[in-house]
Order: structure tokens, then C-alpha cells, then sequence
């Protein structure tokens, strides 16, 4: 299949059902169409402003990565025009957002592709939201939970919302006690028939995204800022290849957060769209906040196996790197006991999990495809451990002495880097750390 651009004919969005839907065409000698439908959740008696409708232009062209990756055309033409942010955040989404899919297929025009914009459009008019009422995106795993309850705690009232929760999220805002929001998100079906013919396929940064459909809904509901869970080390890259970073977690990192944040105060007025709260923290930090909240321990899951959309397992597969790292991660702060009943399984206690330990730890390879801290974050958290679990007592012969010395605690444990946080969340983020 050879195509020769990307286009975005149209969308189209009815109030009455929240039901919005984006077409996309690869063409080419042979077209291919496709149409996503995203339904978000009503609110009674709101119509949905001007500012909804901006937000949409910009989900629809970050939407379209699950379709570009079939065919990778050498063009991406926007529909319509946009502030020169915007037209920077497209790029940005289309490269970086889809390094990983680049390197593993060995699409090297991909990391210099340029979206095309028709015109440059001047920016929106203000709209102060910085007020409202936070919606707190949560995942399942622990990382939203440990930002929703500090959002709580401070009394800000958040408003849970998710794009397609399943059972564990729903389990998770369950647990919470509080009203949750959701959307809806369906890929086009054609998309997965490609898929199993062979197409081309890979990761995609499905955060900017996700992101984009929480900030149209509390738009559209009237609340205030975004407030998502991406730590600090989602920002580093996994490998560098022809010159161009490489990292699974793009979407998550700051540099991401920036650009999404510029691009919808541009297209959309917004003044204080999106922030990630625990931006400042390593997941060791994270893991021993979330120690703190017991409630969630029957159903809090990170395990990305659980958010697959066909097949997925129930909680914490109990063997791949994202369950090896949060098990590590978390093993300081609490008992062995507590943590196993967590996820189900004694990792420490399976000597086959060892090769899987030592590339966490930087010995084998690359840092995984994955969403997983620093090898110094892993180095801590191992040395902050001192029984004799078979699986501890093999890594710590594993490591050498250098590696050792090179990781700090206090680096991994001291909040630091550059932020997007308001000054009101960081007086009560400080407040949560003290
Ligand atoms: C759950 C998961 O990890 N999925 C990744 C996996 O896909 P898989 O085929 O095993 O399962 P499904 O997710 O069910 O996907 C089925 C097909 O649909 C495509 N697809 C899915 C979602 C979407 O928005 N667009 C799509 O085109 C997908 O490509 C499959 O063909 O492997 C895929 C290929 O590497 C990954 O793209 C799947 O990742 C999901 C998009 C996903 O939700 N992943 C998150 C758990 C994730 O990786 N989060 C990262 C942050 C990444 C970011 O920059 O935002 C993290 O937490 O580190
Ligand atoms: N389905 C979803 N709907 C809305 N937001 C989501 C969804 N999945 C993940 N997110 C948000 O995207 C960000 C990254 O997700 P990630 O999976 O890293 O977080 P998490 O589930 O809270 O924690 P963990 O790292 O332990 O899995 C978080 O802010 C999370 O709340």
C-alpha cells in the first residue's frame, strides 16, 4: 500500500448525544477512509461553547495518528487554519509522537515529516478557566489516584473523568467515592482488519489525545484545568537513533505538555488548560505517596495489560517490565505482604523474573518500551531494600559497584525540573509533600 498524504476531510458533532465523529483519508492510488467516534458526556443545561468546538479542530489531527501509521505518507495537510502553535504541536505529535513507531519500522521520513497547515490564523480571545473545579484524568494505576486524593485533600473538589474506563477504572473511581465523568472512544473497526492483514503498525501517543478529549470535556462542563499524574522521568528517552530521541512515553513528557498546553490557549483562549500535578516527582516519590491510600489496594492496577481493548487481563499480569518496575518501586514503602496482595504475586520470589529486574536496572539493553522509571530510580529503590528475597539477593550480586555509587537517593527523592504548575497547586502539592 503506497499513499501519497494524509488529509482530514471533516468532523461533525451533535449535542444532543455528545457524539462527535472525524473522518480521516490516506490517499493514494487506492484511498483509504476511515472514521473515529469519540461520545462525551453530556452536561444538562450547557451548550457547549465556541471553545469546545477549537478543542475538537485539534483532536481531530492528533487523533488521526492510529490511522497515518498505516501507510505513513510523506504528507499530513491540517484542514484548516491555525495558530502557529497549533501548527508546531501537529508536528510534534506526528514526529516525537511517533518516534517508536519510526525506529521499530524503519521509517526514518517519518521523525522529519513537517505537518502542513493551510494558513497561519491569529490566536483566541482569553477565556479564564483557572477556577473551576479540576477534572483529575485517572488511569487505574497509581499515579492518578495519588493526584486525585491531593486535589481532595486540599478541598478542590476534582471531578474523576476517563476516556473508556474499564473495570479497574470503574473499580478505581468506585473506591474514590466520587461522581466520575467518562468518554467514549471508538477506533474505526477497519483499522484492526488492516491490522490483522498485515498493515503497518505501532505505538502512538495515545496521552495527547486522551488529554485533549478531558479538556474538551471540561470545557464543556464548565470545570477548570486538567490536572494529569505524568511524573518527571516520562520526559527521558529510551534510545537516540539517526540523531532523533526515541521515547515511549512522548506524550506524557513536558516538552509534550508544553506544546499542548500553548496549542490550546492559542486555537481555544483557554488560560490555564492542562498541567501535569506530580510532574516534579520520580515514580519512586509517586510510589511512596500512593502508600499512604489503602483503599485502593484492591483494585489499583498500572499493568498495561489491563487497558488492552481486546483481551485484557483482569489486574497486574504479574510479568512484564511496567509490573516488575511499580512493584519495585512501591516495595519500600510498604510491607511485603501488603504488596503482594496487590498484585497478586511475590515478584521477589520468582528467580525468573531476575532477567527482567537487570534491564530495569540498566544491565541488558536499553531501558524498555515501556512506562517505566529511571535506571536510577530502580538502582534506589533496590538499595533501599535488605532482605534476602531470592530474586533481591541475585540483583544485588548483578550490580556493579559503580553503577551503585552513580545513583543518588536524594536525587530521586527530591521533587525537581521544569513544570507547568499553577502557583495555587504547587502551594498544595508542597503541603502534600511536607
Ligand atoms: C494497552 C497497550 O499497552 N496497548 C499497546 C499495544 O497494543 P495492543 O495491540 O497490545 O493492544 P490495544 O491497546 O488493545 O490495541 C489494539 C490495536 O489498536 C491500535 N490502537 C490502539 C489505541 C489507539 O489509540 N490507537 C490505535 O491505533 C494498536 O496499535 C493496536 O494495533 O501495542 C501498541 C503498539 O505498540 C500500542 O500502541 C498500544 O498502546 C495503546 C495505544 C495504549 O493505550 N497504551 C498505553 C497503555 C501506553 O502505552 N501509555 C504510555 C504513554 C504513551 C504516550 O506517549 O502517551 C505509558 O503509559 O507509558
Ligand atoms: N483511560 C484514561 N482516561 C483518562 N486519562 C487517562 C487514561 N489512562 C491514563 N490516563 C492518564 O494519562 C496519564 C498517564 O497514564 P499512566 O498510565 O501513566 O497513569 P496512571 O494510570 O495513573 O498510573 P501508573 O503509571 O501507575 O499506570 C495519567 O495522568 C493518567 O491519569
Amino acid at each position: 500500500m503506497r499513499f501519497d498524504v494524509m488529509r482530514f476531510p471533516s468532523y461533525a458533532f451533535d449535542p444532543e448525544t455528545g457524539v462527535a465523529t472525524f473522518d480521516y483519508v490516506l490517499d493514494g492510488p487506492e484511498p483509504l477512509e476511515f472514521t473515529e467516534t469519540i461520545t462525551f458526556p453530556v452536561p444538562s443545561g450547557r451548550t457547549a461553547p465556541d471553545a469546545f468546538y477549537r478543542v475538537l479542530d485539534l483532536l481531530h489531527v492528533v487523533a488521526g495518528v492510529s490511522y497515518y501509521k498505516v501507510g505513513a505518507p510523506p504528507r499530513v495537510v491540517a484542514p484548516k487554519p491555525v495558530p502557529a502553535a497549533v501548527g508546531d504541536f501537529f508536528t510534534a505529535i506526528y514526529t516525537h509522537g511517533l518516534a517508536e513507531y519510526a525506529y521499530r519500522n524503519q521509517l526514518a521520513h517519518v521523525l522529519d515529516l513537517t505537518v502542513e497547515v493551510p494558513e497561519v490564523a491569529s490566536t483566541a480571545e482569553p477565556v479564564d478557566n483557572s477556577q473551576g473545579r479540576p477534572l483529575s484524568a485517572v488511569g487505574g494505576g497509581k499515579d492518578s489516584i495519588v493526584t486525585l486524593e491531593i486535589l481532595r485533600a486540599a478541598g478542590l473538589d476534582p471531578v474523576p473523568f476517563s476516556v473508556n474506563p474499564n473495570p479497574v477504572i470503574k473499580a478505581v473511581n468506585a473506591a474514590s467515592g466520587l461522581a466520575a465523568l467518562a468518554a467514549r472512544r471508538q477506533l474505526d473497526p477497519r483499522l484492526f482488519e488492516l491490522n490483522k492483514a498485515g498493515a503497518l503498525n505501532g505505538h502512538i501517543p495515545v496521552t495527547a489525545i486522551n488529554s485533549l478529549i478531558a479538556i474538551a470535556t471540561a470545557v464543556w462542563h464548565g470545570l477548570g484545568p486538567v490536572v494529569m499524574s505524568n511524573e518527571r522521568s516520562a520526559s527521558d528517552p529510551n534510545l537516540v537513533w539517526n540523531g532523533h530521541e526515541i521515547n515511549h512515553q512522548w506524550s506524557k513528557g513536558v516538552a509534550a505538555e508544553g506544546l499542548l498546553r500553548a496549542a490550546v490557549t492559542a486555537h481555544a483562549g483557554l488560560t490555564e488548560p492542562y498541567f501535569s500535578l506530580l510532574r516534579s516527582l520520580s515514580e519512586l516519590h509517586i510510589a511512596q505517596l500512593f502508600a499512604r491510600h489503602t483503599a485502593y489496594d484492591d483494585v489499583v492496577t498500572s499493568c498495561n495489560k489491563a487497558f488492552k481493548l481486546h483481551d485484557p487481563t483482569v489486574r497486574w499480569c504479574g510479568d512484564c517490565p511496567k509490573c516488575r518496575f511499580v512493584f519495585l518501586a512501591m516495595a519500600p514503602a510498604m510491607e511485603r505482604d501488603r504488596l503482594t496482595h496487590i498484585f497478586g504475586h511475590d515478584l521477589f520470589a520468582d528467580p525468573a523474573q531476575v532477567p527482567g529486574f537487570l534491564e530495569l536496572l540498566g544491565i541488558d539493553a536499553h531501558k524498555p518500551f515501556e512506562c517505566v522509571g529511571e535506571v536510577e530510580e530502580s538502582l534506589v529503590a533496590l538499595a533501599m531494600l535488605d532482605d534476602d528475597a531470592p530474586v533481591l539477593v541475585a540483583l544485588r550480586a548483578a550490580v556493579p559497584a559503580q553503577a551503585w555509587a552513580e545513583a543518588s537517593r536524594e536525587a530521586v527523592l527530591t521533587p525537581g525540573g521544569e513544570t507547568y504548575v499553577p502557583e495555587a497547586y504547587a502551594k498544595i502539592l508542597d503541603a502534600a509533600l511536607a
